[in-house]
């Protein structure tokens, strides 16, 4: 049962030897094969190398790939995906004026998100959830993170968490789960932030463990949502439950969440516009992937992630979307990479691998996706007839891609 692909014009990230990440200098080596050939079986790379070692054994399909080539999926690690609904009325006062800020002290935001969640069934979510994976899917993504945290009840909360198991357990792609519960402090629990701590540690939190729900837990860690203190209490409390934080840090403000998260053995630390030196500092010497959302500074025109400063300090980076319906209505990690190499000056190759294995290491996904890896998963792109990988970023807008195969499996786009 096995599948060749042969006369691969390049065969992009291939890792012979599994690493974990690339940090640095090596961000800018992205090995390849010219001329390649590569084998799937049982929905796992199996075996790759040059044509001129292409196994001349009988395969049930055969793809010829001649003038195309082959990357390993997109692995996006910060989505909210799950959602109700849109905030097109929002996009419209910002275009008018108004500030992201703006709107959610006048009660939009995620405020207004949460309201849609909470008056949408579990099914109706589940169904308008699942356009969403399915396009992303076709655009080339192959692993993906999501969150909760436009419920802000317990009972919302969990919903959001049931549609992003059920999506799991019915799509291919590999799904990893994040209780976001502070994300905002619900209409309710204005000027009582500590009653909603209270409630996502006493009610909410042991609830999500109940049900096993959740691998990580993430907190939005910024001026006029939840301080330090508070992102450092619900780390810990998450950590008791055996949920890996995440935390949402230095998108509007630099407050010392960095050193939170990284205090707290956070597998990666998300957003990162407003960079300090100890905050680069920081993430140094760490196990900690910094992620970059450029698609959320393109849509709010916020600063970008200064990449290079980071990259040239020897740190790692990831790159993924963001997608959720107020700062990054998009799942596309196409324009990601594109506009991380336009606006963060990162070259094609630092962001091929920010957004493939740094991308499944902040999702604890490196042993399994991420590169051409005898034993990964074949979750693989395949473009349309290309001269160079560079074009997929230059080409921005657009995507290179003809076909997407997840475990093995073409999907049909
Ligand atoms: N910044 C916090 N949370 C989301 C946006 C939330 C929203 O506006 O709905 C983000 O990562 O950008
Ligand atoms: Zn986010």
């Amino acid at each position: 049962m096995a599948t060749l692909f042969k006369n691969i014009k390049e065969l992009i990230q291939v890792r012979t030897e599994p690493i974990p990440f690339v940090a640095g200098k090596a961000m800018s080596e992205l090995p390849t094969i010219k001329n390649a050939f590569l084998v799937v079986e049982n929905g796992l790379i199996l075996d790759f190398g040059t044509m001129a070692s292409c196994p001349k054994a009988a395969f049930s399909e055969v793809i010829d790939a001649t003038g195309k080539m082959i990357l390993p999926s997109w692995c996006d690690s910060h989505t909210h995906i799950v959602y109700a609904g849109n905030r097109e009325g929002e996009f419209v006062d910002r275009i008018k004026g108004l500030s992201y800020e703006d709107i959610a002290a006048n009660g939009g935001g995620i405020l207004n998100s949460a309201k849609k969640l909470q008056d949408t069934s579990e099914e109706e979510l589940y169904q308008q959830s699942k356009e969403r994976l399915e396009d992303v899917i076709k655009l080339g993504t192959g692993a993906i993170e999501i969150k909760s945290g436009y419920g802000l009840t317990t009972e919302a909360e969990l919903k959001m968490l049931r549609v992003i198991k059920r999506l799991k357990e019915n799509y291919p792609i590999e799904v990893k789960a994040t209780f976001l519960g502070a994300h905002a402090v619900p209409t309710e629990y204005k000027g009582n932030k500590d009653a909603y701590l209270k409630l996502l540690v006493e009610d909410t939190l042991p609830k999500i463990a109940k049900e096993n729900l959740a691998e990580y837990i993430d907190v939005f860690c910024e001026t006029g949502y939840f301080s330090v203190a508070d992102a450092e209490l619900i780390l810990k409390e998450g950590k008791k439950y055996g949920l890996i934080p995440k935390i949402h840090v230095n998108q509007f403000t630099a407050i010392g969440g960095i050193q939170a998260g990284v205090n707290h053995n956070a597998l990666s630390v998300d957003h990162l516009e407003v960079m300090r030196d100890e905050d680069i500092e920081a993430l140094k010497s760490t196990d900690t992937m910094p992620v970059s959302l450029p698609s959320c500074s393109y849509f709010l025109s916020i600063p970008y992630t200064p990449a290079r400063n980071m990259i040239d300090a020897g740190l790692p980076l990831a790159l993924a979307t963001d997608y959720n319906p107020g700062s990054t209505p998009s799942g596309n990690m196409n324009f990601v990479v594109a506009t991380a190499c336009i606006k963060m000056k990162m070259t094609p190759e630092e962001a091929i691998n920010a957004a493939t294995l740094n991308g499944a290491y902040a999702m604890g996904l490196e042993g399994k996706v991420g590169s051409i890896t005898k034993g990964k998963q074949a979750n693989l792109i395949l473009t349309k007839p290309i001269n160079s990988y560079g074009f997929i970023l230059y080409s921005f807008g657009a995507n290179q891609i003809e076909k997407v195969y997840l475990k093995g499996k073409e999907i049909s786009i």
